[in-house]
């Protein structure tokens, strides 16, 4: 079956030096690898440093986002060579955050997924509605749409390694998360919609998260649906022990 999968995403929290008291806080109590795969997604600075400080444990370690080239003339961005270089195994691409404000399409989701792969990168794309178009009866369109596109132009093998990060973007940030039923309902369309790209055994190979204001109260709820094999946590994932207890959520459904 699918491991699942717990990732956090600090966004733009925490210096390096509180990235690495969280690290030494926590890596020696996170759950074996072979239970779950146990993640979070750090600022850039602090990349660097928590590889090394989760090096031999089974914390891993992923960033936020960064370029489809392997180098060139792109100020500020991060190419993913430079990431496997550091020993980074993860990446979230197409964050509803990136895709608002920082011009993120799904033209360029699908260059950095493909680009990702390319690298030996875990890819953890983001797809997920506005409440305009919830409103509207225009969930599943918009997100079958987003699959499609990040999923263009890659095999069956290839699309086996993305986990998908299903987060309506009316419940991130806003402690409003969707019911675990709603949540469930648009994972499944997203199987289905992969299903019909691919194939129902890679399909059901592939990790889909759910994520918007997850947190210690509701997680158990969340993880216990069939189409929902783990999350991606924003605020909830900053706290040492918080962290710690959405991972042993996993343990307890
Ligand atoms: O955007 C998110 C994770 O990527 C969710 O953020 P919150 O858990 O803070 O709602």
């Amino acid at each position: 079956m699918r491991k699942p999968i717990i990732a956090g995403n600090w966004k733009m929290y925490k210096t390096v030096d509180e990235a690495k008291r969280f690290a030494e806080e926590v890596k020696e109590r996170i759950p074996s690898a072979e239970a779950i795969d146990s993640v979070i997604c750090v600022p850039a600075i602090a990349l660097d440093s928590l590889v090394k400080e989760a090096a031999g444990t089974d914390l891993k370690i992923g960033a936020q986002t960064m370029h489809w080239e392997k180098e060139g003339a792109y100020t500020g961005e991060i190419s993913p060579s430079q990431l496997n270089a550091l020993g980074v195994e993860y990446v979230i691409i197409g964050h509803s955050e990136r895709r608002a404000m920082f011009g993120e399409t799904d033209e360029t989701v699908n260059k950095k997924v493909k680009a990702a792969i390319r690298h030996s990168l875990h890819p953890i794309v983001c797809v997920g509605e506005s409440i305009e178009v919830r409103k509207g009866g225009q969930t599943t369109a918009v997100v079958r749409s987003e699959i499609e596109k990040a999923f263009h132009g890659l095999g069956e093998e290839e699309a086996s390694r993305i986990v998908v990060a299903y987060e309506p973007i009316w419940a991130i940030g806003t402690g409003e998360s969707a019911t675990p039923e709603d949540a469930d309902n648009v994972c499944e369309t997203i199987r289905n919609v992969l299903s019909e790209l691919y194939s129902e055994t890679t399909a059901n190979s592939i990790r889909i998260q759910y994520g918007g204001s997850v947190n210690e109260k509701n997680i158990d709820s969340i993880l216990a649906m069939p189409h929902i094999d783990g999350a991606l946590v924003g605020g909830a994932s900053l706290d040492p022990e918080s962290f710690l207890n959405l991972l042993g959520a996993v343990k307890r459904v």
